[in-house]
């Protein structure tokens, strides 16, 4: 039912599974009752209904005696395919041309184009996959770490559904207990003592908070940390880029003010993706082109997950430094301090010197000293601890923002306890709560939301 006023579900769709542009081989998909059916107009060799499920067929693909490629034909009957309608893959040869020309003949055959996420909406209409796990596989084809791609794959695996599941039981259970005593409300019986309710939606909450709060993480995984370089001109900052990245990417000189523009690499440390972003020194400065550098760099630390802050230890005074840490501090911005060439006046001295001051990196970015330690402060900074590859990561804003609104209710429901709220009020918070659950892993949802979440994916997903 669903399905019908959304896409006109009982449509054949047809598009290419694989990139655009040449490659060896392409591979087109047919989804839908008429699959089988279409393909078979288009496919003299063999009667496609007469054949097994999960099988592969060599023949051409011919329309109106034209012959357009010879093909590789794969069958998978409903219910048994990855959207449980039937569906067809042709692979054919890797021409865009004959990739188009193949799908004009579907079309003419009965298809129709599939829209963004199409494939992939209805295999969760017909509850091959919960709402989850498909936006799972938007986020596993976009993986390009070893973070992202655990994350994505965990989720599609089903292992937030598993979670929210165990969360769903427990407070079904609650209010059941709650909706029990209500039926008894004459009797004034209370079938659970109000503890055991504390307890349980104590435990709620703890599940929750862990999961809203593993969004931050999550945010960082799937989206790498933005990690300003700033610091004044001549500190090293184009030096540390060009070390970090291994190549020399920026320029650099000993004539302070030689960055002007922002530079952009992205650095892959312990699976986690940073943007590094070199900028121009911070200084006052006559120089139009040099201030606007400099306008830019003062977005840029706004902007940053992680800042870090790099002077030259042989030119710093602590009270500078001091100052620059309070400046952060109140702006709340999340930096990391690095003291650069300490090959001029040794470690020993520049921690002496700076000895006041807490959680200094020392590092020589022109000798590649102390690099290691930067990029593991650099992870530490971002991640509270190792990524636990068993642990549910919250990688979705709008799991996220679903997760905050279970948050609510749950408060509401405790605050109900306290106040000796009547049972049938408590039974209201719950539900809603109950609600923004079904909403995460799509047992509620609206036409509106679906379209919103399938059509940020790919054509022929
Ligand atoms: N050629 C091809 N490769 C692909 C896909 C595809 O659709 N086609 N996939 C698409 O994303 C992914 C694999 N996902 C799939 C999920 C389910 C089934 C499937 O046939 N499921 C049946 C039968 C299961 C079985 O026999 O064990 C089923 O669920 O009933 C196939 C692929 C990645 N690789
Ligand atoms: N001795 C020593 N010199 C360094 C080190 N790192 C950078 N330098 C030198 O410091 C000078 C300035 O380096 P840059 O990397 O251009 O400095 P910057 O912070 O990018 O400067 P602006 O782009 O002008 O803001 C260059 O001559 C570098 O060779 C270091 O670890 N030790
Ligand atoms: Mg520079």
């Amino acid at each position: 039912m669903l399905g019908n006023n959304l896409t006109g579900y009982d449509d054949t769709i047809v598009a290419p599974a694989t990139a655009a542009g040449v490659g060896a081989i392409a591979v087109l998909r047919l989804n839908g009752t008429n699959a089988i059916d279409i393909c078979n107009r288009l496919f003299p060799a063999k009667d496609l209904h007469k054949q097994a499920s999960h099988t592969l067929h060599f023949g051409s693909i011919v329309e109106n005696g034209r012959t357009i490629d010879e093909v590789v034909v794969s069958l998978y009957k409903a219910p048994r395919s990855y959207t449980g309608e039937n569906i067809v893959e042709i692979s054919c040869h890797g021409s865009p041309y004959i990739q188009q020309q193949i799908i004009d003949a579907c079309i003419r055959a009965g298809a129709r184009m599939a829209k963004p996420g199409e494939y992939t909406m209805r295999a969760f209409l017909n509850g091959k996959l919960d709402l989850t796990q498909a936006e799972s596989v938007a986020d596993l084809i976009a993986s390009n770490s070893a973070a992202s791609h655990q994350t994505a794959m965990q989720q599609m695996r089903g292992g937030f559904s598993k979670e929210l599941s165990a969360l769903r039981e427990q407070l079904i259970s609650f209010s059941a207990l709650i909706e029990l005593e209500l039926d008894f409300s004459q009797e004034d019986v209370e079938f659970a003592d109000r503890t055991q309710f504390y307890k349980l939606i104590n435990e709620a909450m703890q599940v929750v908070k862990h999961l809203a709060d593993s969004f931050q993480m999550g945010n960082v995984i799937k989206n790498g940390v933005n990690t300003a370089i700033v610091g004044k001109p001549n500190a090293g900052k184009s030096t540390l880029l060009n070390t970090l990245l291994n190549e020399n990417r920026a320029i650099v000189s000993d004539i302070a003010g030689t960055t002007r523009d922002t530079i952009e690499e992205i650095l892959n440390i312990q699976g986690i993706l940073f943007r590094l972003i070199d900028t121009a020194g911070i200084r006052e400065s006559d120089d139009t082109i040099e201030s606007i550098g400099v306008q830019k760099t003062m977005e840029k630390i706004r902007e940053a997950g992680v800042v870090l802050y790099m002077f030259d230890v042989n030119q710093t005074s602590v009270e500078e430094l001091q100052e620059q840490i309070d400046a952060f501090k109140k702006d709340n911005i999340n930096y990391l301090l690095v003291g650069n060439k300490t090959d001029i006046a040794g470690l020993a001295a520049n921690q002496a010197k700076f000895a006041g001051i807490e959680n200094i990196l020392y590092i020589s970015a022109r000798q590649h000293e102390h690099i290691e330690d930067l990029k593991d402060r650099l992870v530490h900074k971002v991640m509270s601890g190792d990524i636990n590859t068993e642990a549910t990561i919250v990688t979705n804003a709008r799991h996220h923002a679903a997760l905050q609104e279970v948050m609510k209710s749950l408060i509401d429901v405790k605050n109900g306890l306290d106040n000796q709220l009547p049972g049938d009020l408590l039974s209201l918070d719950i539900r809603r709560c109950l609600h923004f659950l079904g909403e995460i892993t799509g047992q509620i949802t609206n036409e509106d939301q679906l379209d919103f979440i399938f059509s940020k994916f790919c054509i022929g997903k």
